[in-house]
Order: structure tokens, then sequence, then C-alpha cells
């Protein structure tokens, strides 16, 4: 490995490590001030590096470079080169996108629990315990350490050439040499074996059922010679040691999904084929763009889905909407549930997200597929399905908004459509909390709350909330 060295000189302090907050760290103090800690374990006594020590600030942080007195929550990590302890004693930088590695994985979900509960007391008033929360699920056929779960990868690539990755809030490069939560098809494709010079990134998909890979190169800014843009991909692709479909991205900021990017095909296609078999038997096919948005856990799509129909249980002729709906995952088992006389309306931001949806959806006439904000566009959309005799009330609403949350005007037009069941998805729990406390104001109680371990090792979360209408 040859990464370049971490700063030595930084002050180094003996620290005991208190509580999880969100976001990886853990909180510890030090001469009364608090320091965020990484790397840690609650009860623990360790050495750490502080990598931000402002005379000013309010708080510090701190990476844990030894621990004197080991939590037995603690296990080898499962990614060595995310490991800081390795990394410390190497000198190298840690790579970032396994922060919880060297935590065993029961008390991982134990940590997200706290962290889930915490923000549900803080920001919306409630006991999770109250609400009958159990803790963190595991999802089907977990690897026992967690590992072979990301069915996308987005790496950055260094001067020469190699798959690299952002350590945590760094500029700096961390050549990749292998990433154990990739899945076993990416791990099949072996791409930090290969050498991308001439792009600055690389995005991999390969779908959980098997079918072929994308790889998405996006050329080095500035970089105008289409001819030469193509050589590189081919040179790319003839390093790959199994056939998967490459693309180049270009583009000026944002995504393919979102229409300002083009995505050029080099061989085999320039999206993918996604399916998803529910326990009932039932299995939808998707087709995704490019860069569009898929869940990325392999059980994920299974998972949510069987969650929120748990929550809306559709019936034939009922009114549901699905919003911020990505390439319709929800929409369509929603549409063969309220059957030909009912209706889905599907909302999704993304312009090339949207075409995914639609395409998905070609097949159902009682799927409204709609592209736009949804702060913007639900209140138009519910007056499109009244056939203009006011708005279009609704038995149930799905939401899964990205990591900032629906927010106030998004929960207004919600609560104004009057569905006695919401199913709220959600990958942020602050921003959780803080739209259900919205939510509450608006007639809405949180009935249960059931959170997954999408992400394991790593500290993010995923919750799916049950809201009932209480106050007409
Ligand atoms: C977490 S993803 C969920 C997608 C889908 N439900 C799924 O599970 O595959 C959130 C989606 O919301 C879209 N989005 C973000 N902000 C939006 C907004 N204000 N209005 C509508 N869609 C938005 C994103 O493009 C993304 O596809």
């Amino acid at each position: 490995m040859t990464q370049p060295a971490a700063p030595e000189s930084a002050p180094h302090v003996e620290l005991t490590i208190g509580p999880v907050a969100h976001g990886g760290h853990f909180v510890s103090r030090h001469e009364g001030r608090v320091v965020f800690v990484r790397h840690g374990l609650p009860g623990e006594r360790v050495r750490a590096r502080l990598t931000e020590h402002d005379d000013g600030a309010r708080f510090w942080r701190a990476d844990v470079v030894d621990v004197l007195d080991a939590s037995s929550d603690r296990q080898d990590h499962v990614w060595d080169q995310a490991d800081a302890l390795v990394a410390a004693r190497a000198s190298i930088h840690v790579a970032g996108g396994a922060e919880f590695g060297h935590i065993r994985l029961d008390a991982q979900r134990r940590l997200k629990a706290e962290v889930f509960a915490e923000h549900l007391e803080r920001g919306a008033g409630i006991d999770a315990a109250a609400l009958g929360f159990a803790g963190v699920e595991a999802v089907a056929r977990e690897d026992e350490l967690g590992r072979f779960w990301r069915t996308r990868m987005a790496f950055a690539v260094d001067a020469g050439g190699r798959l690299s990755m952002h350590p945590h809030r760094s500029d700096e490069l961390v050549a990749v040499t292998s990433m154990p939560l990739a899945s076993r098809e990416i791990q099949r494709l072996s791409p930090w074996d290969v050498d991308f010079s001439g792009f600055a990134r690389v995005e991999i998909a390969a779908p959980a059922g098997g079918d072929e890979a994308l790889v998405l190169l996006v050329p080095v800014e500035g970089q105008n010679d289409a001819a030469g843009v193509r050589r590189a991909a081919r040179a790319v692709m003839a390093q790959l040691p199994l056939s998967a479909s490459v693309a180049v991205l270009t583009q000026s900021g944002g995504s393919a999904a979102d229409g300002r990017g083009a995505l050029q095909r080099i061989s085999g296609r320039t999206w993918l084929s996604e399916s998803v078999e529910l326990a009932s038997g039932d299995t939808h096919d998707y087709r995704v763009t490019g860069e569009g948005f898929w869940q990325i856990h392999r059980a994920a799509p299974a998972t949510l889905t069987e969650a929120v129909l748990g929550i809306v249980a559709p019936e034939p002729g009922q009114a549901v909407a699905d919003l911020y709906a990505g390439a319709g995952l929800f929409t369509l088992p929603l549409a063969e549930r309220v059957g030909a006389g009912g209706r889905v309306l599907s909302i999704e931001g993304a312009p090339g997200t949207s075409k995914d949806a639609r395409r998905n959806l070609h097949e159902y006439r009682q799927a409204l597929i709609a592209q736009g904000r949804v702060e913007r566009t639900l209140r138009d959309q519910l007056q499109r399905l009244s056939g203009g005799r006011g708005t279009r009330e609704l038995d149930a609403v799905v939401l899964d908004p990205p990591r900032a949350g629906a927010g106030k005007r998004a929960v207004e037009l919600i609560a104004a459509a009057k569905p006695a069941k919401i199913a709220y998805v959600s990958c942020d729990p602050a921003s959780f909390a803080r739209d259900t406390a919205d939510l509450r104001r608006r007639g809405y109680e949180l009935v249960a709350a059931r959170v997954f371990d999408l992400y394991p090792n790593t500290h993010h979360l995923e919750t799916v909330g049950h809201f009932a209408r209480v106050r007409p």
C-alpha cells in the first residue's frame, strides 16, 4: 500500500470513550471539551490523534490510534484498509466506508438501535420502547461478518489510474486494493487490478440476481477528445476478467439520471436489469439506467418492499401514492395490488430515473408516473387525479426521500391528501425524527417503526415508519 502518510505530528490524547453519536462517532471528553472520536467503542480507554482541535472550537474530533483497554465488542477489522489501528502503525490514511468494521455485528446493531431511539426521543418526543421497537433487524442471507452486500460501488481514480477512496473528511485519495463490502459479483470483476487512467470516477453496479454488471466511467475534467475517451474505455474493458457492460458518462456535475449527463455505450448495455423476488413468490423485473437510483444492499429491494406492503396492505380499487419513487420499486407491486380499478401516483424527481419508472410501469394503466419535485408537483398531480373535482384524497402514501428527508412543505401536502396510512422509508434518523414531529402536528401518529441493518459495517441504518391518521 502506498498511500500518503497520515499526519503523525498531530497531538495525541488519552480518552475514555462514551456513548455512540450519529455519523459513526462516539462522544468523549478531554479537559471538559467534547471530542467526537471515530474507530472506538463505548467504555474503551484509547490513545487518539486529534484531527480537528482549534482552540476556540466547541468540540474537537479525533481518531483512535491505539486501544489501551478494549471492549469485548471489538473484533479484527473486516477490511484492513479501513482499520485505524493498522493505518496508524503504518502511518497511512485509513479508507472511509467501513467505519464500524472493528465492531462485532450484533454490537453494531445495538449501537444503531441506540442512535435511532435517541433521535426519535429528541426529535419527535417518542419513546422507542413504548412504540414496541425491538432493535435493528438483520436482513436475509447476511454474511456472518456483514460483507459482500453492496451491489453498487463508487470510486475515485488516483493519478496512477488506481481505484481510490477518500478518507473521512479529506480530499486525499487512498488506493483501494480490496473491498470486502462489495458483492461477490463485483469482487469477481477485480476492479482494483484494473488501470483506469483517463477517468476521474468509476461506478460499478452488479445486479443481485447475477445479471451482467455495468462499469460506468467518468472522464477526467476537461477531457474533450471523444476518440481518446473511447480508446481509454476500451482499454479498461480489455482488462476486466469477465464480460461486463461498459459505458462512459460525460457530465458537467450531477448524474445521468438527472438529465444533465450523457451515457455513451462502449460495450453491452447502458442500463441494468434488476429482479426482485418477494417472500410471496411474486417476482418483479425492473430496468435501471446507468447512474439511476437503486437500493445498494442486495437484500434491500425485497426487504423494503415487504415492509412497505405490510403497512399499506393495498386493496383493489384503492388510491395510493409512491413519492420519491426512483425506478418504481414500490410503485410496481402497489399497482398490481390496487388493480385496474385503483390508482398509484408515482412521483420521482430525477428525469432519467423517472423514465425508468415509466418503462417499468408501462403495462399498468392504473399507474400515473410524474416527474418533478414532490413539494412542487404533489398538489397538481392530486388535482389531476381528481379529474378537475378538487383534490383527490388518498388511501395511503409511501415516501422514501433522500437523506435530507421530506421537509415541511412535502409533509403538509401529504397530510392534506388525508391518507389513512403512511409508510415512511428513511435512511437518516435525524430527518426521520424531524418529519415525524411534523406529521404528529398534522394529525398522524407513529404506530410502529422497524429499523433494518441495510449497511453493515457502516454507521448507517434504514427505518420504515408506519404512521396512522388519528385526527380528521
Ligand atoms: C432513497 S431514493 C428512493 C427510490 C425508490 N423508492 C427505491 O427504493 O428504489 C430517493 C429518490 O428520490 C428522488 N428525489 C430526491 N429529491 C426529490 C424530490 N424533492 N422530489 C422527488 N424526488 C426526489 C431521488 O432522485 C431518488 O430517486
